[in-house]
């Protein structure tokens, strides 16, 4: 890229943009679901978030030569085209897998669902189900897991044994082909193994859940919590399934400021890496600092909030409760899921309203910004709650 000044196209949902990427050109900023080949007519850089789907079909013929998206999934890339065409891809590995996992254990929280005592299931141990291994070791709580590029890790199960446990955590990525795909990986024959009172969340891509199956399993009554923050076909997903789930969210899980911050940060660094853009940067208009502004936002987030920075006493004097309380006061995924089944209820269609949920979504910051202040807790909550981020 030899232009003085770099165009650079971005999914307008991307934070921070103009703080990481404003010192290298013009950035136009666009709803990233309908993106056209016309928009991208002069753009050197794309940015995107999982919601545009990046193909021939919409980058052939443009100058683009770097395509970061600033997610943890890369299914909607086609990266055999971009390779083949010499165009640099990156996403942004782990970038909110602390938020995903926090999530987990918030919706426990909301269900009052103990999880000390039970056994927990694992699909998908990359990034995320690696850090929630990891956390339940440390608190303690056995699990099994099952990930067919990962036969040596130490609770390494088949996918049987993974949904006979008391809790099942999907964090799959969306695979369509090769020796294990994904897709449709619970369907109904799966789906049927979940024990009665079990606790089913997936939180990798909606299509790892054959949501047909799952709808006429519960259709059926069956017994068991589902927590779904990923559908099949979103943004218009299924209301009736949504009827159907205990805790029903627009995919956002991934959505603590922290992990889109670091989204935006990671693609700036791959950008730099590549070194497409950093010539560019040289040359270009005077910044006051590139990529120091970008780590801004991201140093502020390392000091606890003025305000919500506290988890106070609730009321709730006891027992698993007294925990689940704290942190609800943090974040309460029933919140996410009251909004979307209103907005299934109100007037704009639910593609549009599930969309117009993911890009208002308030500003959610992660466990380790808050403090317990003063609420009776035990030693063994205490250390729990320290384990899970909390100080
Ligand atoms: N709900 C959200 O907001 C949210 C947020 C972040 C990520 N995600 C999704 O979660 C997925 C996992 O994230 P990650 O950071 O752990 O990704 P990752 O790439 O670090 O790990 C994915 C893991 O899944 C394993 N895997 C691949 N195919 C599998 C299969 N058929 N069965 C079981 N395991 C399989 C891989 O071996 C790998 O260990 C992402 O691909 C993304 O689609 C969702
Ligand atoms: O893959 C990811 O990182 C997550 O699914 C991410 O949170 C999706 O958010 P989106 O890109 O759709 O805004």
């Amino acid at each position: 890229m030899t232009k003085a000044e770099l165009t650079i196209v971005a999914d307008e949902n991307i934070p921070a943009l103009e703080d990481c990427f404003g010192d290298l050109g013009t950035l136009v900023r666009l709803p990233g679901r309908d993106m056209t080949r016309e928009q991208l007519r002069d753009a050197d850089i794309l940015l995107v978030r999982s919601v545009t789907r990046v193909n021939e079909a919409l980058l052939a013929g443009t100058p683009v030569r770097f395509v970061g998206s600033c997610t943890i999934g890369t299914d909607h890339l086609d990266t055999g085209w971009l390779e083949r065409q010499g165009i640099h891809w990156s996403a942004a590995p782990g970038c909110n897998a602390n938020s995903v996992v926090e999530y987990v254990f918030s919706a426990l929280a909301a269900l009052n669902h103990d999880w000390n005592g039970r056994r927990f299931g694992i699909v998908g141990c990359g990034n995320v189900g690696g850090l929630l291994q990891k956390r339940l070791r440390a608190l303690d709580i056995p699990c099994a897991v099952y990930d067919p590029w990962l036969p040596d890790n130490p609770d390494a199960a088949d996918l049987d044994r993974v949904l006979q446990q008391d809790v099942i955590c999907l964090h799959a990525p969306l695979v369509k082909g090769g020796p294990h795909p994904s897709l449709h990986m619970l369907g109904a024959e799966q789906l049927a193994r979940i024990k009665d009172g079990a606790v089913l969340i997936s939180a990798g891509r909606g299509a790892v859940v054959d949501n047909r199956a799952l709808l006429e399993l519960l259709r059926r009554g069956r017994q068991f919590t589902t927590v779904l923050d990923v559908w099949e076909n979103e943004p218009d997903i299924d209301t009736e399934l949504l009827e159907l789930v205990d805790i029903g969210t627009p995919h956002i899980a991934g959505y603590s400021l922290d992990g889109k911050l670091a989204g935006t940060r990671m693609i700036r660094e791959a950008l730099d890496k590549s070194g497409l853009g950093v010539a560019v940067g040289a040359v270009g208009r005077p910044s006051a600092g590139g990529r120091d502004q970008c780590q801004l936002p991201w140093r502020d987030l390392s000091r606890p909030p003025a305000a919500p920075g506290r988890a106070a006493p609730t009321g709730v004097s006891s027992g698993f409760a007294a925990m689940a309380a704290l942190l609800l006061q943090i974040y309460d995924p029933r919140k996410d899921d009251q909004r979307l089944r209103v907005a299934a209820e109100g007037e704009l269609p639910m593609a549009r309203a599930f969309d117009q949920l993911r890009r208002d979504y308030p500003e959610r910051l992660e466990f380790s910004h808050y403090r317990i202040d003063g609420a009776v807790l035990t030693e063994l909550q205490r250390s729990q709650l320290k384990i899970l981020g909390l100080e």
